[in-house]
């Protein structure tokens, strides 16, 4: 027998200042999470060497950003590092639709504008790298963006770290299975909330009734 309880979609947001490993941990979190989609966000950046167009991003000029904020094509968009960004709404909607869970690499900004959105349906987690250190090395040795670009970002770190507390959830990202497991855990917990859950009153009605 059917038990009729189904759950609304959910959008899980992961920011950091770069180079804490918001990529590498979305990658992963996706492989072992089917009910997952990735938010694919457009860009006027470059590519990097090896990112893949649809893939990391949609690189897009800025006459096209320009045309996609006119239409509101847009559920949010945010200027970083000189370079506009933006989620497009069109698949995000699709996914939650059919009862799918949304991933957003996002900075703070656009993470302010989904929670004054969409407040019920957004659960954020930020980032943490073990150290300035350390958030410079991976910044090195991930060895595709210039010098200054590297630079920029360090210098923009702190700025990014600032907006921590506005976060549902913190995790350091020092050991990366660890990492994974516990964002694995906030998602499979905040997938049993009440709310989430519809049908569940019809439910428990007929258990309680004894149907
Ligand atoms: N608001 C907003 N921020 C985005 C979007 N896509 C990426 N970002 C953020 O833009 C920043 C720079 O991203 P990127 O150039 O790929 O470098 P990364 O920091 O190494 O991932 C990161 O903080 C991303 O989370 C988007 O669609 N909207
Ligand atoms: N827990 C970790 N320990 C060591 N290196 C990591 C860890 N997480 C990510 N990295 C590495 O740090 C670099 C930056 O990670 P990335 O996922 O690109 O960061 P972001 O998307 O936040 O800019 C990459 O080379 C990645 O392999």
């Amino acid at each position: 027998m059917s038990h009729g309880i189904e759950r609304r979609g959910l959008m899980m947001v992961l920011s950091s200042p770069s180079g804490a490993g918001k990529t590498t941990i979305s990658r992963k979190l996706l492989q072992s999470e089917p009910q997952l989609k990735m938010s694919v966000s457009v860009t006027t950046r470059p590519p990097r060497p090896g990112e893949v167009e649809g893939r990391d991003y949609f690189f897009i000029t800025p006459e096209q950003f320009g045309l996609m904020v006119n239409r509101r094509e847009l559920l949010e968009h945010a200027k970083v590092f000189s370079n506009h960004y933006g989620t497009p709404k069109g698949p995000v909607a699709e996914a939650l639709a059919l009862g799918r869970d949304v991933l957003f690499d996002i900075d703070w900004q656009g993470t302010q504008q989904l929670v004054e959105h969409a407040r019920e349906d957004v659960i954020s987690i930020f980032i943490l790298p073990p150290s300035t250190r350390e958030l410079e090395r991976r910044l090195r040795q991930r060895a595709q963006d210039p010098a200054d670009v590297v630079a920029a970002r360090m210098a923009k770190a702190s700025d990014e770290i600032s907006h921590w507390a506005e976060y549902d959830y913190v995790v350091l990202n020092e050991d990366l299975e660890k990492t994974l497991l516990q964002v694995q855990s906030i998602l499979h917990a905040e997938r049993l909330r009440r709310r989430r859950q519809t049908g569940l009153g019809d439910f428990v009605k007929r258990l309680r009734d004894g149907v």
